[in-house]
C-alpha cells in the first residue's frame, strides 16, 4: 500500500460501537446458543461458564500448555496479549481468539466423545435443511433456459447476497436475515469477468465464508464457472475447524454437496458436476491454518501467498475475509481498493455483504448519499453489498483495470 498512511486498527473498547457490541453482547449469545444446542456435560459446562465470565470482565487467557496449536498462537500474538482486557486488542484478534477459547471450552480438539464435535453443527443443518433452502435451489431451473451471460451474472449475485446467510450475524439481526438490499455500493463486476474469460484454463481460488446458504450458491457459481469453460481448475479454502458460527469447514463443503446432488433438476445437475470436479481433480479443497487466522492476509504465510500467486482470480467471500483483506482499520470510505490490496500476490475480487465498519474503495458520492440517507447504520446492516476487484495485484500496478 504505496501512498497510504496506516489507518487506526479497530478495537472493541469504544461503548456502544459495533465492535463492542460484537464482544459484550454477541458473544456471549453465541455461548448460550451453543450450550442449548447439544448437551455438553458438567465439566464442559463449568470450562463455558469460565468463557462466559471472562467474555464480560476478564482478561485474554493463553491456552493451556498442552494446546496442539500454542505455539502458532504465540506467533499469532497471543503472548503479547494474554492477560490484556478482550476489549482493549484488536477487536479482528480478540473475535478469532473467543472462536478458539470456545472450541477449547468444548472439547473439539481434545480425545473424548466431544472431539471434533461443532458446537455449530446444528444451527448449520436446520439451514442447510430449511425449506427455503430447496425453494433456492428450485429457482434454478427457471434460470436453464436463460442466456449464459445473464446466468453467470444471476449466479454471481448469488454468491454475493448468499453472505447475507451468517448465523453469526443473525444472532444480533433480530432472528432474520435483513430485508432485501437495494444494491451494490461498488461494483466491478466488469472487472471480474474479464479475469475469467471464455476458453479459460486458469484456476479460480475461492476463499469461502460461511456453509449452508452462503456455500450452496458458491457452489453453483464454481460449477457453472467450470461447465461454461471459464476456469479448468478451482481451489476451494475452507477453514479447518468451526469458527464464527457459520463459516464452512470441510464437513460442511461434503454436507452441501450431498444436500446438491439429492436435489431434483438443475442443481441435481449441478451437484453431480461438482462431484466428478472432486474426484477427477478439477475441484480441491484447502483448509490452511492461516484461514482461522486472527490476523490480516497481508501476513499470510509463503505457502498461502504462492498458492494464490498462481491462480487466474483469487475471490474472497463475506466481511470477515473483507476485514482481513483491506486490514480492520478505520480507513477513510474512498481509500482505493487497489492501494489496499496491491501486496495481494495476484488479481483479487471482494464479494462482500457490509457486516461491519471497514470499508474503502467508494467514490465520494456514494458514501455522501449513504451517510444521507442512513448515517453509519450502512456499514454494519447488512442491506448492502460490494464487488471490488484488483487486477493487477501481485504485479505492482496500482489500478483496478487489468
Ligand atoms: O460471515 P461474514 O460475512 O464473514 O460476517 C461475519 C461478521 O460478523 C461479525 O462477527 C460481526 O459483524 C464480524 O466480525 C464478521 O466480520
Amino acid at each position: 500500500m504505496p501512498d497510504t498512511a496506516p489507518a487506526p486498527v479497530i478495537l472493541g473498547n469504544e461503548t456502544g460501537s459495533f465492535p463492542h457490541s460484537v464482544l459484550a453482547e454477541r458473544h456471549p449469545a453465541i455461548i448460550r446458543q451453543v450450550r442449548a444446542s447439544l448437551p455438553y456435560g458438567p465439566h464442559r459446562q463449568r470450562a463455558l461458564d469460565a468463557l462466559l465470565a471472562g467474555c464480560a470482565d476478564g482478561v485474554i487467557e493463553p491456552l493451556p500448555a498442552d494446546a496442539h496449536d500454542r505455539d502458532r498462537w504465540a506467533a499469532w500474538g497471543l503472548d503479547t496479549y494474554a492477560g490484556q482486557s478482550w476489549f482493549d486488542v484488536p477487536w479482528l484478534w480478540s473475535e478469532s481468539y473467543f472462536y478458539r477459547r470456545l472450541l477449547e471450552a468444548v472439547g473439539y480438539f481434545r480425545p473424548g466423545p466431544e472431539h471434533a464435535v461443532d458446537p455449530f453443527r446444528p444451527v448449520k443443518t436446520a439451514e442447510l435443511d430449511a425449506p427455503r433452502t430447496d425453494e433456492e435451489l428450485s429457482a434454478l431451473d427457471r434460470l436453464e433456459s436463460r442466456p449464459a451471460g445473464e446466468r453467470a451474472r444471476a449466479l454471481l449475485h448469488g454468491s454475493l447476497w448468499g453472505n447475507r446467510a451468517d448465523l453469526g450475524f443473525r444472532l444480533s439481526a433480530g432472528g432474520d436475515t435483513p430485508a432485501a438490499a437495494p444494491g451494490l455500493v461498488a461494483d466491478d463486476s466488469e472487472i471480474l469477468w474479464s479475469l475469467l474469460p471464455p476458453a479459460g484454463s486458469g484456476t479460480l481460488c475461492l476463499v469461502a465464508d460461511n456453509a449452508g446458504r452462503e456455500l450452496v450458491p458458491d457452489l453453483l457459481l464454481v460449477a457453472h464457472l467450470l461447465a461454461e469453460g471459464r476456469i479448468g481448475r478451482v481451489v476451494l479454502h475452507v477453514k479447518p475447524y468451526p469458527y464464527y458460527v457459520s463459516d464452512a469447514t470441510p464437513a460442511d463443503l461434503l454436507d452441501a454437496l450431498r444436500r446438491l446432488t439429492a436435489a431434483p433438476g438443475a442443481a441435481g445437475a449441478y451437484g453431480r458436476l461438482l462431484w466428478s470436479a472432486v474426484t477427477d481433480g478439477r475441484l480441491t479443497v484447502r483448509a490452511h491454518p492461516f484461514s482461522c487466522g486472527p490476523l490480516p492476509y497481508a501476513e499470510m504465510p509463503g505457502d498461502l501467498r504462492a498458492e494464490f500467486a498462481a491462480a487466474a482470480l483469487t475471490v474472497v467471500k463475506g466481511d470477515l475475509n473483507y476485514r482481513r483483506l483491506v486490514g480492520d482499520r478505520r480507513w477513510p470510505p474512498t481509500t482505493p481498493f487497489a492501494d489496499l490490496t496491491d501486496y495481494f500476490p495476484g488479481p483479487v475480487a471482494a464479494l462482500r455483504t457490509l457486516k461491519s465498519d471497514v470499508i474503502c474503495g467508494l467514490d465520494a458520492g456514494t458514501e455522501a448519499a449513504l451517510v444521507a440517507a442512513e448515517g453509519q447504520r450502512w456499514r454494519t446492516a447488512g442491506t448492502h453489498a460490494l464487488i471490488q476487484v484488483n487486477a493487477g495485484a501481485g504485479t505492482g500496478r496500482t489500478s483496478g483495470a487489468p
